[in-house]
């Protein structure tokens, strides 16, 4: 695990005029912090990075110190991304491109990398060269001007890739160049009034580096020497953020910004949930922008990766530069895993296989076959686990599922009774309303001096018409009431709104209320029951039906709740199938293998007893022959013992003969 190395590098001042800064960003070794002109500094804006790079830095400083070793790690193999990020007219494009006086990153780099490859004696190098550039959300080959809105594929074999991207192989620094002019051609530029050639589009220059080992393969074990290193090298030069105030951004390039600025988002984005430690670290949104998508290995995966994030140290510009420092910032946590890529051949793939079969049959005379049988069973038990728990949970999401429709079915009487409650509450309150209406109509008559109500429970005393400011005045009444309408501590005059609320709009003659108290008041009090009931009927009703509409609410929660867990089941159940399936793939591999596996052992075993027997025949030879041997030697030896004993006769039968010349 490595972290991501950035850099910050500040382009010289584009300012006509030479006065003093309000603000100005101070470099104090790889620190930056902004000041106000007295060189007071502003505590709360300072960072610090890898490399910090000021006015004079040339693009050479910065590729030794930055870009170099990404360089030289992608000629042995490991992957490597740098890009330069910034606001418009920051210096992004002068980085990565330079100027005859000031060569960049890019010129340095392929001349590196040829340097490299021709110093690296024992193996030899294939060089592959792309440049595309992502424009409006469409990847274009800047090398092939047919080729445009060039989808992105993954495969397990090339990982994320551009399809139908040209790739030309190289052999020199030269030719790279040629490339580089042709696809500079066809790259987006535009005018702004930032920058009188603002990229309008991502770049991505892109070197695929192979190399091999030179020597044939020796005969021995498959070692890493026989393995081809495959690794990409990515130099982007990304378009910059602009202030659509600032760059006066119209048409086409008003378009070009939005693009732009978002996909500049995205990478904010990925490179800020990259920065989170792991917990906090969720979904990683590559798949949001093509730019991200095709960087993703350089953004917290397989690869060495630099930012040189560039800004202007104009005032006018501190809020642009704080915004990419802070980018700078959250970039420096991002960390990185890269590895040597290494792809075996078919040579080095045959061999490496033709070694496993060896140590299967090893293993197999070895009497190592229950070890594969083993595994087998285990992996026989696995999928049956796997199938049990598959089995399972499709039960659990058909319970799920069933208590989901019960819900919704209680959801839906719910409701329906919701409706019907609402219905009989409008009912209650028309008709309470009716009864207040009839009670107006009362009022209405009284106006009209009616004395008597006809048809109806209650009686009144005899009403006046309402005057105007003054209501009602106790003029000569004295007497306790049972039940008198008028509070106890009620002066001798009311105010007109305190007697309308009393009265419900009706206003009248106390005195005449006193002649006849109980009779008003029962009246009063027979229609404000039925009021009240239906009030609390109506205020019942209303209860109920919040009741019901936050019992509802809690039923939809559980109902949502239900869903996502039915949702992360099923997801768990589709990842449950994927995995049986590739259980029972192994499986039959597996058996396959114990197939082949035992017939080579009935082969072997039939061999084996073939010599067994061979042996035992020659043993029988043996005995015999041995037998025989014994026999001979016997006879030999009783002839041996017969001769000497022969010539030994024959020697003293000699010795008393007398000489024959004598005769
Ligand atoms: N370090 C530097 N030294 C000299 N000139 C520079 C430097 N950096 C930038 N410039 C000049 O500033 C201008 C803007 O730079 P450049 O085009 O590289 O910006 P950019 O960040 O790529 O802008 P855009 O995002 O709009 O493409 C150019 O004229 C460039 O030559």
């Amino acid at each position: 695990m490595e972290k991501i190395s950035v850099a910050v590098r500040f382009r010289p001042s584009t300012a006509q005029n030479h006065l003093p800064d309000d603000r100005h960003w101070r470099i104090d070794d790889n620190r930056i912090s902004l000041h106000r002109s007295l060189g007071t500094p502003i505590s709360s804006v300072s960072f610090a990075f890898d490399h910090v790079f000021d006015q004079s830095s040339t693009n050479g400083t910065l590729y030794n110190q930055l870009t170099k070793p990404i360089i030289d790690a992608a000629v042995h193999g490991f992957n490597g991304t740098a890009f330069a990020y910034g606001q418009t007219s920051s210096g992004k494009t002068f980085t990565m491109n330079g100027s005859q006086e000031d060569p960049g990153i890019i010129h340095l780099a392929v001349k590196d990398i040829f340097h490299s490859t021709q110093m690296i004696t024992d193996r030899e190098f294939l060089i592959r060269v792309s440049y595309m550039e992502i424009y409006n959300e469409e990847i274009n080959d800047l090398l092939s001007l047919g080729s445009q809105k060039l989808p992105i594929h993954e495969s397990l074999e090339r990982g994320i890739f551009v399809a139908g991207l040209r790739e030309e192989i190289v052999n020199t620094a030269e030719q790279v160049f040629e490339l580089i002019k042709l696809g500079e051609a066809n790259r987006h530029f535009g005018e702004t009034n930032m920058n009188a050639r603002s990229s309008r589009s991502h770049t991505i220059f892109r070197m695929v580096i192979e190399s091999s080992i030179k020597e044939p393969m020796s005969s021995g074990d498959v070692s890493n020497a026989d393995a081809i290193r495959v690794s990409v090298l990515n130099l982007v030069d990304l378009a910059g953020s602009e202030r659509i105030a600032k760059t006066g951004a119209g048409g086409v390039r008003l378009k070009e910004g939005k693009h732009i600025n978002k996909s500049l988002m995205i990478l904010g984005n990925v490179i800020n949930k990259l920065s989170e430690s792991g917990r906090q670290r969720a979904h990683i949104p590559y798949r949001d922008s093509k730019l991200t998508r095709i960087l993703q290995p350089a953004l917290g995966g397989n690869a060495k990766t630099s930012i040189i994030c560039t800004v202007a140290p104009e005032e006018v510009h501190v809020e642009e530069t704080r915004g990419t420092l802070q980018f700078a910032s959250r970039a420096k946590r991002v960390t990185n895993c890269a590895q040597v890529n290494e792809i075996l051949t078919d040579a080095a793939l045959l061999k490496r296989q033709k070694l496993e079969i060896e140590e299967l049959r090893t293993k197999l005379q070895g009497q190592h076959s229950e070890v594969l049988e083993q595994v087998i069973l285990k992996q026989r038990n696995d999928m049956h686990k796997s199938e049990l728990e598959c089995e399972k949970l499709a039960m659990e999401l058909e319970e799920e599922r069933k208590s989901r429709e019960a819900l919704e079915q209680r959801l839906k009487e719910q409701e329906k009774k919701i409706r019907e409650l609402t219905m009989s509450a409008n009912q209650d309150s028309s008709s309470l309303h009716d009864r207040s209406a009839s009670w107006s109509t009362c009022e209405e008559l009284v106006n009209g001096n009616h004395d008597i109500l006809e048809g109806d429970t209650f009686e009144t005393p005899t009403f006046k018409a309402r005057p105007n400011g003054f209501v009602v005045k106790r003029a000569s009444f004295s007497g306790v009431l049972d039940s008198s309408p008028i509070p106890e501590n009620f002066a001798n005059v009311a105010d007109e709104d305190l007697w309308t609320q009393l009265n419900k709009g009706c206003t009248t003659n106390l005195d005449m209320l006193q002649m006849t108290p109980n009779l008003k008041f029962q009246s009063r009090q027979a229609t404000d029951v039925s009021i009240d009931l239906a009030f609390k009927e109506e205020l019942g009703t209303k209860e109920r039906c919040h009741g019901l509409e936050s019992e509802c609410n809690l039923n939809k929660r559980q109902l949502h709740d239900l869903k996502e867990k039915y949702t992360m089941l099923e997801n768990e159940c589709s990842l449950l199938r994927k995995e049986k399936a590739s259980l029972v793939h192994t499986l039959s591999l597996s058996e396959q293998d114990i197939e082949l596996l035992t017939s080579e052992k009935e082969e072997l075993l039939k061999n084996l007893n073939t010599e067994k027997q061979k042996m035992k025949d020659l043993k029988e030879e043996i005995r015999l022959f041995s037998l025989a041997f014994t026999q001979r030697e016997g006879l030999l030896t009783s002839l041996y013992s017969k001769s000497k004993a022969m010539v030994e006769n024959l020697k003293a039968s000699r010795a008393p003969m007398p000489e024959l010349c004598d005769c």
